[in-house]
């Protein structure tokens, strides 16, 4: 593997590279999930590495537990850590006031949990993950297999009532089966296009008998670290707006691509 990243790869390790400063000695971390959640373990780890910063860290997942005890960061459970000073995660979407969609790797209900659990949540995100209004991405709801079928008909009257005009609601597969959690759970996933109140869709949704969690995080991100194919790195706070616009150097080290080769 060599340094040469796709503009999206770049942009993606710079926004992960920008958010682990934040990052101090001593930390409980939150480790999100994704392909940019990635570079952030990645980026943490190196800093582990050459900086000997010691942090305990949460993952969301199985897959960013073993890319994170790959690469060296100590991992312990929520229930260890019990609140943590910082989730830092990807996302599908954010709009102006920093609320997300997430889920579009079935992690959404650990993330939600940790995201929760933490004094700050710092998404990091390629630009093209800016909406002005979230939906164009489909909303993954988390539901419990017993029973998903009539979980589905509830949603899909749930979203008449709303009178939500596209409302096409499909169950995710792994092939030729549902896709399965990692809290053993089923995804469907809501084709809404444009989502005119989230707040109160997120509220009605978790009313629903048979649903867990959806992917919609209204309140939970304090800060947006968005990279770009060039190296630019944005940061936008919810309460400071854009609080800096500048350049990452984009010098990863060979050590940082070690469980990619
Ligand atoms: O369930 C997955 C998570 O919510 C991810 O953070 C989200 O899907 C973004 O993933 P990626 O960084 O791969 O676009």
């Amino acid at each position: 593997m060599s340094a040469d990243l796709s503009p999206i790869d770049k942009a993606k390790f710079v926004a992960a590279k920008r958010a682990v400063d934040f990052v101090e000695d001593g930390m409980k971390l939150g480790l999100g999930t994704g392909s940019t959640a990635a570079w952030m373990v990645r980026c943490l780890a190196e800093r582990i590495r050459e900086e000997g910063i010691r942090v305990q860290g949460v993952p969301t997942s199985t897959r960013t537990a073993e890319l994170a005890r790959q690469l060296g960061i100590p991992v312990v459970s929520l229930d260890d850590a019990k609140w943590l000073d910082l989730t830092i995660d990807g996302a599908d979407e954010f709009d102006p006031g920093l609320n997300l969609i997430k889920g579009g790797g079935a992690a959404l209900l650990q993330e939600k949990i940790v995201a929760t659990a933490s004094d700050q949540m710092i998404v990091i995100a390629d630009a093209a993950k800016e909406v002005t209004q979230l939906g164009a991405f489909p909303l993954p709801v988390e539901v419990i297999p017993f029973g998903w079928q009539t979980t589905k008909a509830l949603i899909e009257e749930t979203l008449v009532s709303m009178d939500v005009m596209n409302r096409d609601c499909t169950l995710r597969m792994n092939g030729e089966a549902p896709l399965v959690t990692d809290e053993a759970n089923y995804i469907i996933d809501l084709h809404l296009k444009r989502i005119g109140n989230p707040r109160q869709l997120a509220m009605v949704l978790n009313q629903i008998p048979g649903v867990v969690e959806n992917g919609l995080f209204i309140d939970i991100c304090d800060i947006v670290v968005i990279g770009h194919g060039d190296g630019r790195v944005t940061v936008r706070d919810i309460n400071a707006g854009t609080v800096s616009d500048d350049r990452v150097e984009f010098a990863p080290t060979d050590n940082i691509f070690a469980d990619l080769d």
